[in-house]
């Protein structure tokens, strides 16, 4: 026994994929489908350069598009599960992604371990759908950079601790989705 709260997450989605591979568009469709607005879009990414920010509006002008104004964008580079306990009960959440999370949490020495029990307690308290998204980082050659190896490992541990207690995971493959679990 190891103690941990191991309990299942049926109403948790796991959206897997490459970068570009269209992920983040088949997510914020099954967010729209899984119940009315609002629908809350936990961002955690920051606008580092001139480049990010085009990326960023890109991405806000195409929800404003695609869910007419349903949209409730919450930035939470550090702290998800916090964004999570706050969003209204019951409506659909979107976390976008965990990866660049994971990655803010290694660059700022954060404790990783911690940071995730903290995320995976208000996974387990929402009752509400909630689609997550990460990249899928392992598939090419090992890293020469260890930094680069340690992140590649923590991703991969992250991803497969919460595909384990999901009801749900997908993988986008060149924006077509595979059915995992
Ligand atoms: N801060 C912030 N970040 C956002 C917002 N909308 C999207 N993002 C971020 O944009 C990132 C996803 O965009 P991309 O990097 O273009 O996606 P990708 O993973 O390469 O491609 P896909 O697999 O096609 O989704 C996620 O990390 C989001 O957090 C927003 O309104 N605010």
């Amino acid at each position: 026994m190891s103690g941990r709260d191991e309990t299942p997450w049926p109403h948790v989605t796991l959206v897997l994929g490459g970068a570009r591979s269209g992920k983040s568009r088949h997510a914020e469709a099954l967010v729209r489908a899984a119940g009315p607005a609002p629908w809350t879009y936990v961002a955690t990414a920051e606008a580092w350069d001139d480049e990010m920010r085009a990326r960023i509006a890109h991405h806000r002008a195409e929800r404003a598009a695609s869910g007419g104004g349903g949209w409730v964008t919450v930035d939470a580079p550090l702290d998800p599960g916090g964004a999570l306990l706050a969003a209204p009960a019951e409506s659909p959440v979107l976390v976008d992604c965990l990866t660049l999370w994971l990655t803010n949490l290694m660059l700022g020495g954060h404790d990783v371990d911690a940071a995730s029990e903290v995320f995976f307690a208000a996974l387990s308290a929402r009752r509400g759908p909630v689609v997550l998204v990460a990249n899928e980082v392992g598939l090419g050659i090992v890293p020469e950079n260890a930094l680069a190896r340690a992140f590649r490992d923590a991703a991969g541990r992250l991803n497969q601790r919460i595909a384990a207690r999901a009801g749900r995971v997908l993988f986008i493959v060149a924006g077509l989705p595979i059915v995992v679990k």
